[in-house]
Formats: C-alpha cells, structure tokens, sequence
C-alpha cells in the first residue's frame, strides 16, 4: 500500500528550503508534490522518495494558510489525512487539516527539522557546539577587535587603539610624529568599531598620493576591503549617490575638496566614521577657511565619529590647529584666546605630576600637588601618598590613581594624541652630513648683484615671476625662470655642482659612497625633481624614477613599486615635496635633501619617509648646498637654530612663526642671520623647555598609559597563544571543505577541494587559494602569507555561517558503552540566549550568546553535571541517515518530552547568566561613568553628548538584557547500543 494520500504534507530531505509541500497526486509507482512556496513541483518514486511526512504534535508550534498561528495539542487522522486540535495565540480552541498548513512554514529551527527528520552529520553538531563555545568567549575578550590586524604589538599604538575605540563615536586626533604609526592607529580604531558592530560605514579622506598605500594597508593589515572611490566610478553610478556603493569608502582629498557636487553626496550618505588623513593641510583662519576645511567641517558635523590624523598639527599655524581641535569638539573649543592661556597652566600640572614620584617626604612636592588638585578624592589621595605611615602598596596604589586623574583632567590629551619618539624610545639616530659646493657661475651672478643692488631683487621676482624667498632658495627654479637670459642656455642640471656630486657618490662603494644603497632624493619643487632625474640619466647613465603630484595614482604607486623592489628594484628614487608625503621609505637609510623646504615641519615630513617604524639603520641625511648661499644660510639656521636634524622637537612651527620673516630677509647678509641663528637658538631652548615642563610633557604621558598598554599587548598575547583556535579552525576547515597542506615553518597552504562550501573569502573552487600561519611574527616578516587569527574574515565567515544557518543544529549519533544497556535514547540539548538589541550596542562584550547544554536521558533524569559534551562526543558513532530518520520518527513522542523538559531545565539558568551579563556591565560602565561625569567637572574636553550617550546606552543595555530569552539551538539525539554490535 502507498504511503502517500493527496492532501498530504511531506517536505524534502535534501531541499528542506522548497518548503511544505502537499502530495497532488500518486500511484504505486510515483508521487508527485507541489512546493507552493517555492512554485516547484517534483515526481518521485515512491520506494525511494527522499520525503518526510510532517506530522506535529502536542505543544508544536504551527502555522496557518490564513496567518493565524496554533499550539497543537493532539491530531487526529482520518482517511490518511491529519487535522490538528489546539489553540491559536487568543487562547481560543481551533482545529486545522493539514492542507492549511501554511506553505511557507520553514523547518530551519532544531526542533522542526529533527522532527520532520533532517538531520545532519554528527561533526557539523560538534563544530557547532564548539562554535558557540568560542564566539562567546571571544566577543567578549578585551583584545577583540585588535588582535585579528597583522601588526607588531606597539605599546603606544594598542594604547590609543584601545582608548579611542572604547568611546561612543569617538572624536580625536591623532598627531603622533612622522612616521610612528598613525595610520595603523586609525586602522585599529576603525577595524575594532566594525568588529564590534559599533560602525558600520566609514569614509575615509586622504592626499591623492596616498590612496593606494591606505588601499593596500587597510587590505594587507586589517583583512578590510575598502571601495576607491574617485570621479570615473561615481559616473558608472550616473545619477545615483556613489558613496552609498560601499561600506567603506576611501577617497582622495583633493579630488572630493574640488567637488562640491560630489561633497554634497557624501554629505547625504549616512556615514558613522570620517578619517582624513595629513589634516594639517585643512587650513583656516580667523579670516577666511580653506575649501578644505569647510568640506570637512560639513562632514564632520554629520558624521558621528572623527579620527583627523597629522605628524606636524601647528604646521599652518597655532590658530589653524586650534580649527581643527574644533572640529573635534566645536563647543569645547570655541574661544582661541581662552585655549591659549589654559596651555599657561599645562606646566604646573606636568611638574604635580612629576612631583608625584617624590613623595611621601617632600613637602615642596605635596604643594606643588596640591596647587593642581581640588577635588575631594584627590585630596583623599594625596594625603595617604604624603602619609608616612601608610604602606609602600597604598602608597603606590594612591600615586597611580592621582597620576590618571590628573592627566585625565587637564589638557587636550583626551582629544589628540601625540606620542614622540623621545618617549617611544628604540628609533635609530640621525646623522647630517652637509656637502659645501662651489656655486655654479650662473648662480654666483645672480646672488653677487642681489648683494650689491637692493633693487635688482624687485626686478628678479618680477622677471621670474617667482615668489620670494623662493627665488633665493631654488636657485635652479630661478634659473629656469629666466630661461629667456641669453647666458642661461645650457640646461640647469648641465651648471649646478650638486648633480654632479650625487653622481660621484653614487658609484662610490666606498663608505662615504651609495653605491651599495638605496637613496631617495627630494627636491621642493617638481620640476627640480624632474630635471634632476634627467641629469642622472644623461651624465650619469641612473635611471630614476620620479614621484610627484603631477603624476597619475598608478604612475606614483609604480614609481614606489620600483623603488622598493630589493632585487631588480631602482637605486635612487627622486621625489617632489608634496608628492611624496605619508610614503613609506623606510627600507631606504640615506636621504639626500637637494634643496631645504622653508617650513621646519616641511623638513620634518621628509624625514619621515625614512624615519618610520621599521627602520634598522641609523638615518644619513645629506644635504648639499653652495658655499656662501642663500640655501646654505637657511640650512644654517636649521641647524643651528634649532638642530631640525637630529629629532623632532615639536617647537618647528613656532619658530617659524617668529622669525620666518625675518629669516627671509636675512638669507642674503651673514650677520642679520648670525642674529637670528641666536635669537632663533634662544627661543628654541625656551619653548623647549616650556614644552617639555607643559603641554608636551602632558601630551607624552597621555598619549601613551604604560600600564594600560601592557594590559592591551597581554590581552592580545593571550589570543594569540590561543591553542584552541589551531584545532578550532582544522575542524572546521574540514567540515567546509578546504584541504589544508603543511608548508613547514608553521605555514600552511590552504585550498578549495571540489566540494568546497561556496562563498569563504579568498577561497574560490578551482583556484589556488592563499598559505597561512597563525604567528604573528612570521606572518609580519613575510607579505605573501596570511595571518589566520579568531578575527580573520575566514574565520568569522566559518563561524557566522554556522551560528546563523541550520548547519549541524541536528544529529543522531549512536553511543555504545559496556555500563549503559542498548536501545535507549538520550538527548543533548543546546540552547543559546538571545538578546534583542541593536548590533551598535555591541552587547556582546557583556552578554554574547551564551549556551545551555542539557543532556537527558530518556527517562527524563538530567546528565549534564555527569557527562561532559567532549566526553560524550568522543564516543559517539555515526548513523546513516535513514536509519536515524526511522529512529526519529520512532520515538517522536519521547522526543517531544524530552525537548519540553530540556526547556524547562534550560531556563532555570537563564537568571544567573543575565545577572552575570548585567554584573559585568554595571563594573565596566558604571566606573566609566562616574569617571565621566567626574571628570566633565574639570575637564571641558569631555563632551556633554558623550556622558549622555553613555547613560542611554547602559539603559538600552539593561533593557535588552532583562528580556533575553534561551531558544533551543540545537539537538541531538543519542541511541545507545550493544558495545561488541557493528
Ligand atoms: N605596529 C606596526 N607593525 C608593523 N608595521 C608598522 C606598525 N606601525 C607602523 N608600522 C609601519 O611603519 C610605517 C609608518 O606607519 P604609519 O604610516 O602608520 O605612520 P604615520 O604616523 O601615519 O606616518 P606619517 O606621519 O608619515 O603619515 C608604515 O610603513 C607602517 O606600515
């Protein structure tokens, strides 16, 4: 006799997703079956059609064609065809025939789909418990977010990574000096924000030459795929608004800056984060602001979160850093005469903080304190660190505590960031070697008649157009001005003395000589830069590439490409000012300067190409000038002035906001500049020492927490050393089907077999996939090779497919064991918390879901204390699929009681997971609250929205985590059998 009745309801097993179907027709022979849902009909055989009847039964949750939903509570069946008895949500009695059943009712849930018998194999439910186990332990780890980026572990770096991302739509700016790792900064903050769900979009802004390099760092570092956006590709999108394309945007300054089309769609496109890059050139003034910063302005006042990123902050000016802390924080700072005069302060509260080490016993020490803290706790503090009495712990204990209230409550340091290498400590030395030339004829005419004749300089600006002191300065560029002067008809890099000693040492292999180096030369302006590129070529047969603003983004990157290139690579590579900054050069130690900038943070920048992170060798800056020159004078002042050679001292800016003006008019008179070389040097060891007893020495110890650091690196250090991520990720690599080989060395290979699951980044079938390794440092020492870490997209792709989808949320296994007689049943549940909240909150870090496993036997007595899930899984056997089918279908009634029951026992923990969850963010966000609003008392850099955002967020915490419910997860059913059977 047939199985099947028309009206029937069967699903699929191999294609649950068709939905319910309903038997339409059939013989002895075959069935046929609609799939309304998913308007499909199929023909089977009837001996072997992989279909399930779906039969519900008391207390199943069911759906009607008419959307009303029931809770069985018993069927009954009459002529092959089942009606079901129960109530619908009004409590009211309903009775519902099968062929009501709603078609689109899904069986995705664990319990629909063990009772319509799908079922999956018993690994993927292993992995699955194991998936659950580690997400929620790694959501809330303190290194999350951080630890996943391919990066050596730098203290001041996590520290600021940390800080900043902990903050509700954090706003700040990130001024470390050339070269020690903003980008990575802002690549942390950004990768934590989106990993924690606390962003989901952020655009970002950088100088033309430096997409690329952001493109690939964001990429190669932080596994982010960021979308270029420029005005070819917003065409392609005609007239829709090409910012909305992508997640993360990144864009370059001056194309954006010179579009106000373009702006205004970025205005629209809601955006959670905004970072623009080398933010010094966002000038302002109380006249007048740049293009650039009004575009910036408007976008930062609709875009929550802001990250500014600049090595030389004050380099256009002290009024025009100030524009830019305010956009930051406009209502903090509105009033620049008010800021200026709060830095007056700066030095006492650095010299209480330094005094803080003398005591107890140093009475000039505890006033000095005490003339900076005014509030009650910190008197309390002060006062057992001055005790004598009190121990060496209190004492310890009461000194940190009032050196992070003090350095929390004065100074910008909670809006910029600014780590120097003095404090980072272990950079390579500086070495400048000055090359004194003899000044090519064409040259010396020129600056002997400016000496003699005070009007010939009027003349010479208006001849050559150029500006002043520029013509002094680039005596080359002054050269080419006059091109129409009939004794300049040779080319200028034929007359000038400096091509030809490049060359010279060049070839030269000895220790003086480049010949075994890299060199990258930089010149002010493009056109030095090109001819002198020429020189090379002609006289010396070098080619070498040129970088500068005039050339295209891929002409720029294959200028650095080659450059960069260790083996066939160029030796020398030649850059204009502008176009090479923010560039990474610091494989490269020799640094020629064929020209000075005027600016001392222009010089600064230039430095820094060679001076970054990673640099190994000490830095050879060689400057060359002509004797008794204007050049030579302003490298003299340089030098003297201010030793810009030897480290960043922060002071450049103003310095040259001092005696700028005064340097210009003296390049050409060895005694006004002698004057101003002292005059220069007596203000730079002035506002040193101001600096280094105020703003920066408060900056410096803000910046970077030393403890705190150390928490961060231990933190990360522990997910790093995480043994069970290795095993985690075989298994599920397994499980998907990618074939891993080992490579040695700790490396492997991994590769799509043919029966991979489709859709794991950087995994396509057919292709040769990527080699991987899970040490950090290998990982850093090699760019081909990947880094698999719990943050890795490949792993959080694994893990969120599994927690998402059905995959292994039901399996039978059969467990044989001399101690337990066969045939009998037991059930494994797991049940997992749910907390309605929006992913922002990122509640995760208290309450991530969290699962309850419930194993019981078939006579409802509770195992879980007694079996442990590995235990159990070690010993479990799988079962064919229809067996487990048949086995399931068997015992539907058990199972039932058994799912019932496990409920109840699941939620009977439910309380105290929610308590802990609650507990752990009333210690977090409590603390950081009464710090808050603390510190808004002294400290206007706290911002009201911010206190306020974080009160409503631990309300919307609190009130998420209070209706958290358990839903079951996944089930597996486990049948006992004879030990010696097969
Ligand atoms: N933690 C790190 N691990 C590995 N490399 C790093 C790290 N920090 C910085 N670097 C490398 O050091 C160089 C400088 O870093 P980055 O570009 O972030 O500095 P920056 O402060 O933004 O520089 P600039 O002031 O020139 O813009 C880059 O090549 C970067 O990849």
């Amino acid at each position: 006799m047939s199985d099947f009745s028309p009206g029937q309801r069967w699903i699929s097993d191999g294609e649950a997703e068709l939905g319910l179907g309903t038997v339409l027709s059939n013989d002895f022979r075959s069935v046929t079956i609609l799939f309304s849902a998913s308007q499909e009909t199929r023909t089977y055989n009837t001996r072997q059609a992989p279909l399930t009847r779906v039969m519900f039964g008391s207390g199943d949750r069911v759906l009607s064609a008419d959307g009303w939903k029931m809770i069985v509570d018993e069927s009954r069946e009459s002529q092959g065809l089942i009606t079901y008895v129960g109530e619908d949500e009004h409590g009211n009695p309903r009775e519902l025939p099968e062929a009501k059943l709603a078609d689109t009712m899904q069986f995705d849930q664990a319990r629909d789909r063990l009772l319509t018998g799908q079922v999956d194999r018993n690994d993927w439910f292993d992995l699955r418990f194991r998936t659950l186990h580690h997400f929620q332990r790694i959501e809330r780890h303190p290194a999350l977010g951080l630890s996943g980026p391919r990066i050596d572990l730098i203290p001041h770096q996590l520290y600021i990574a940390d800080e900043v991302s902990r903050r509700h739509a954090p706003r700040v700016l990130l001024a470390d000096e050339v070269g020690l790792g903003k980008t990575i900064e802002a690549g942390l903050i950004l990768h934590r924000l989106l990993l924690n769900g606390r962003i989901e979009r952020a655009l970002i802004l950088v100088p033309d030459s430096l997409t690329h390099q952001w493109l690939v760092e964001l990429l190669r570092r932080f596994s982010l795929d960021v979308r270029l956006l420029n005005e070819t590709q917003s065409q392609a999108h005609g007239l829709a608004n090409p910012f909305e394309t992508a997640q993360l945007v990144l864009a370059s300054q001056d194309w954006l800056f010179a579009n106000p089309h373009r702006q205004e769609q970025a205005e629209a496109s809601q955006f959670d984060l905004l970072i623009v890059d080398e933010a010094h050139h966002l000038a302002w003034s109380e006249e007048e602001s740049g293009a650039s910063y009004q575009c910036v302005e408007r976008l930062s006042s609709k875009i929550p979160g802001l990250l500014l990123l600049t090595a030389t902050p004050e380099q256009m000016g002290l009024a025009s850093h100030f524009a830019r802390l305010r956009l930051l924080d406009p209502e903090r700072y509105h009033d620049f005469a008010r800021f200026k005069e709060e830095e007056q302060h700066y030095g006492e509260v650095a010299g209480a903080i330094d005094a803080l080490e003398r005591l107890p016993g140093d009475a000039d020490a505890r006033e000095a304190i005490n003339a900076v803290v005014d509030d009650r706790d910190s008197q309390a503090l002060l006062a057992t660190l001055a005790n004598p009495e009190a121990d060496a712990a209190q004492h310890e204990s009461a000194r940190g505590q009032l050196r992070e209230a003090l350095l929390d409550r004065h100074g910008t340091g909670r809006v910029m960031f600014r780590n120097s290498r003095r404090h980072v400590g272990g950079f390579p030395e500086r070495r400048l070697h000055r090359v004194s030339l003899e000044m090519p004829p064409a040259y010396r005419r020129v600056v002997r008649r400016l000496e003699r004749d005070e009007d010939y300089l009027d003349e010479l600006l208006i001849e050559s157009e150029m500006d002043y002191p520029d013509v002094l300065i680039y005596p080359d560029a002054m050269y080419r001005a006059l091109s129409n002067d009939p004794l300049n008809v040779e080319p200028w890099w034929h007359i000038d003395r400096r091509i030809n000693w490049l060359l010279e040492r060049l070839s030269d292999d000895g220790e003086e000589g480049f010949a075994n180096d890299k060199v990258l030369i930089i010149a002010h302006h493009r056109d030095t830069a090109l001819g002198l590129a020429e020189g090379l070529r002609v006289l010396g047969g070098i080619h070498a590439p040129v970088f500068h603003e005039g050339l295209s983004l891929i002409e720029r990157d294959r200028a650095a490409a080659a450059f960069a290139d260790e083996e066939d690579g160029s030796q020398v590579l030649v850059c204009s000012e502008i176009g090479s900054e923010g560039r990474n050069f610091q494989f490269c130690r020799h640094l020629v300067m064929f020209d000075l900038p005027q600016h001392p943070d222009q010089l600064e920048q230039r430095i820094g190409r060679l001076d970054r992170i990673g640099q190994k060798h000490a830095i050879e800056l060689h400057v060359p000038t002509f004797a008794g020159s204007p050049g030579e004078r302003l490298l003299r002042w340089y030098h003297e002035g201010m030793d810009a050679f030897s480290a960043p001292h922060g002071v450049g800016s103003d310095l040259f906001e001092a005696f700028g003006d005064a340097l210009a008019d003296a390049l050409l008179d060895d005694d006004s500049l002698n004057e101003i070389i002292a005059e220069t040097r007596t203000l730079f060891s002035a506002r040193l020492a101001e600096q280094d007893a105020g703003r920066n020495r408060l900056l410096e110890l803000n910046a970077c927490r030393p403890v705190k650091a150390e928490a961060v690196i231990e933190a990360i250090s522990e997910l790093d050393h995480d043994t069970a991520l290795p095993r985690y990720i075989e298994r599920a690599l397994d499980i998907f089907g990618v074939d891993s080989q080992e490579l040695g060395a700790g490396i492997m290979h991994l590769q799509p077999s043919p029966q991979m699951l489709d859709g794991l980044p950087g995994l396509v079938k057919g292709e040769e996939g990527f080699s991987a390794t899970f040490d950090r440092a290998r990982a850093l020492s090699r760019d081909d090779i990947q880094r698999l870490s719990w943050e890795h997209p490949l792993t959080r792709e694994m893990m969120g497919r599994i927690l998402d989808g059905t995959m292994g949320n039901t399996a039978l296994a059969l467990l044989r064991h001399p101690a337990i007689s066969s045939g009998r049943l037991m059930a494994e549940l797991v049940f997992r918390t749910h907390c309605p909240a929006p992913r922002s909150l990122h509640l995760n870090r208290f309450l991530p879901p969290t699962a309850v496993r419930v194993l019981l036997d078939e006579s409802g007595a509770n195992l879980t204390g007694k079996i442990s899930f590995t235990g159990l899984s070690q010993n479990l056997q799988k079962v064919n699929k229809s067996l487990a089918r048949d086995l399931i279908k068997s015992r539907h009634d058990q199972l039932r009681e058994l799912l019932t029951q496990g409920e109840s026992e699941a939620e009977c923990e439910l309380p105290s997971i929610i308590e802990a969850g609650e507990k752990r963010m009333r210690e977090q966000l409590d603390g950081e609250l009464a710090r808050l609003q603390a510190l808004a008392e002294h400290n206007p850099a706290v911002r009201d929205v911010e206190i306020d955002a974080l009160s409503r967020e631990r309300q919307a915490l609190s009130d998420a985590m209070e209706v958290t419910r358990l839903r079951l997860d996944s089930v597996r059913v486990i049948i006992t059998a004879d030990p010696k059977g097969r």
